[in-house]
């Protein structure tokens, strides 16, 4: 990066930094505070929101409060592609340090079939009645493209049927290009007859090739780079309308260290369950602050965080929240429907000095369908139009903890999970895959990966001819398998009747002005990486919401 963007940088950091100190020493909390909008959560689903709604509705106010500090205090750990190791697994201000539960399974293998569900994907979301219509994939489409720009350069006419060019979400081609060895491993598959693919947000998701990034310039364009920042710079002073009024100051007022602990309802009219504000907590101090006539509040918390402040203000099951002697307002099955895709990998050592340079990541893709009984896949399941396995593989360079080693990484993860046996069989047959592909050329031989880290810990390396049964890759996925981080479904969109907890228009049902708005809404998991869906989904929430304020 030049210095003088760096300095841009610092100095962009510092007036954000400003701005929120001098918020909470000029705020006298005494007053009521009233916003049109308050939104909760300045994550994926906050950012797009609060952009959206400030340039389209005129003269509105809006609070986003969010509980971790600002994206500047991150020091680039960010918006370096590269440190997103470090970024994901440090518990700080950038993580709730959440962990998953021991499951207990019993062993799968030799069960009865089950059948694979076809990931029908947005169609699915709107088949759930005629009025979900709005969610089907036409529809999410327009708004995908709508927001991205993307700046492939070979971009021909099939690749605009499905992409972008003037939004405000930049996604681009690796910046550096791909390492030579990533080269290797598209070439290994292709000897295994998986067909190359370009364009795996385009017409077919089958296939080997490089991911596309949402950056820029090879930095990570976050939403917060892309929509916050934007919304920040529509400032508008509007005039009262007697000459000493004050007048009405329209623009997006961020708060960050503020956790939101519950909704406030309005005492008035307890049967309808109106939303009229929230309290939270900053500083030591619990405040409240209201939303005016016509607001709404707008939970955008994500997926364990909205449900837990539904469930805090009393929506949600009757025995958790009975358990919890919350009194009952709206019974509701908040925090059910959980899903994620479950991930598991395999690691390869190749020769030292075969990975030049630090990765942004997982830089090529294979998206297959995996063999329910957990055989390697064959010719026809690379050629399988519902494929439901997405392989990524990521370069890692020398970490010396791991014995100083280069190495190549080879993460499955289930794409359509059904959270039964065949997931397992499914994700044997992907990991026997990556066996097969890292035993190809050029692989095998220009960068000789013969070892593989599949023994209980990283470093012990044994080579990749070891014979493994379908009960020790059940011990080893059982013992390795992790999630993707892509957990949703929490608040599900769907009719009441049909265990839904917010409506097709993400109102939460049996009550008034709350909406969720994020990756818990979702009522089936996208077979893919749910940033870009969650966006989607804020997006599209904003044309919702702007059509009843408009009313
Ligand atoms: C480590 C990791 C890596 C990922 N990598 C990818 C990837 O490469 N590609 C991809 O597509 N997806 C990826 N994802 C998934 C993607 O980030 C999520 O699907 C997406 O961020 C969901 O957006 P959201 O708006 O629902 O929630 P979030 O983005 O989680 O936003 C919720 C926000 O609400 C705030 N909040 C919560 N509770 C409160 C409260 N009580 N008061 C105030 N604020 C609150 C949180 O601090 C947070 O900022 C990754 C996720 C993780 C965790």
């Amino acid at each position: 990066m030049s210095q003088e963007k760096s300095q841009e940088e610092v100095e962009i950091r510092e007036l954000w930094i400003k701005k929120i100190c001098d918020n909470h020493k000029h705020t006298k909390f005494e007053t009521k505070e009233i916003y049109d909008f308050i939104i909760v959560g300045a994550g994926t689903a906050g950012c797009v929101l609060a952009r959206e709604l400030i340039y389209c509705i005129p003269k509105i106010s809006i609070l986003v409060l969010e509980a971790g500090g600002p994206d500047a205090h991150s020091n680039g750990l960010i918006s370096l592609p590269c440190t997103w190791p470090t970024a994901a697994f440090l518990v700080d201000d950038h993580n709730w340090g959440y962990v998953t539960e021991e499951q207990k399974m019993q062993s799968h293998i030799n069960p009865t079939k089950e059948m694979i569900k076809k990931a029908k994907e947005y169609n699915n979301w709107a088949a759930q009645g005629p009025e979900y219509k709005i969610w089907d994939w036409d529809h999410c489409l327009e708004v995908f493209k709508a927001m991205e720009n993307n700046s492939r350069k070979k971009s021909d006419k099939n690749f605009k049927k499905f992409h972008g060019f003037n939004g405000l979400l930049h996604v681009e081609d690796c910046h550096d290009g791909i390492q030579d060895i990533m080269s290797g491993v598209i070439d290994a598959a292709k000897n295994l007859d998986i067909p190359y693919n370009e364009d795996f947000n385009g017409e077919r998701q089958n296939g080997v090739g490089t991911y596309q990034f949402t950056s820029k310039e090879g930095k990570r364009c976050s939403l917060v780079d892309s929509y916050l920042r934007d919304a920040l710079k529509k400032v508008e002073l509007h005039p009262g309308l007697e000459s000493n009024d004050i007048g009405k100051v329209a623009a997006v007022d961020i708060r960050s260290y503020t956790h939101v602990l519950d909704i406030i309802w309005d005492k008035e009219n307890k049967k309808e369950n109106i939303a009229i504000g929230v309290r939270y907590f900053y500083n030591g101090i619990i405040r409240e602050v209201f939303v005016a006539p016509k607001g709404e509040v707008i939970l955008c918390g994500g997926v364990f965080n909205s449900p837990q402040i539904l469930m805090i203000s009393g929506v949600g099951p009757k025995e958790n929240l009975e358990a919890n002697n919350i009194k009952i307002r709206r019974e509701l099955p908040v925090g059910r429907n959980l899903m994620d895709h479950p991930s598991c990998s395999i690691s390869a050592k190749s020769t030292k000095g075969s990975i030049h340079h630090l990765s942004s990541g997982g830089e090529i893709v294979i998206i297959h369908k995996a063999n329910v009984e957990g055989k390697i896949p064959c010719k026809e399941n690379f050629f399988d139009e519902n494929p439901d396995c997405q392989i990524t593989a990521t370069p890692f360079c020398s970490p010396s903890k791991y014995n100083n080693t280069d190495r190549i990484n080879l993460l499955p993860a289930l794409n359509v999970p059904s959270s039964v046996a065949d997931d397992l069989y499914r994700m044997i047959s992907s990991l026997k895959l990556c066996r097969e592909i890292i035993k190809q050329p050029p692989l095998s031989t220009v960068y000789n990966v013969k070892e593989i880290g599949i023994n209980d810990e990283f470093g012990k390396w044994c080579t990749n001819d070891i014979d493994m049964s379908d009960e020790d890759w059940e011990k080893y996925i059982l013992n390795k398998s992790f999630s993707s981080s892509h957990a949703c479904g929490t608040v599900k969109m769907a009719p009441e009747s049909k265990g839904g907890v917010v409506n097709h228009r993400l109102q939460v049902h049996g009550t008034k002005n709350l909406r969720v708005v994020d990756a818990s809404i979702f009522p089936y998991i996208p077979s893919g990486n749910t940033n870009a869906p969650t966006a989607m989904v804020a997006w599209k929430a904003s044309r919702l919401i702007i059509e009843d304020y408009m009313e």
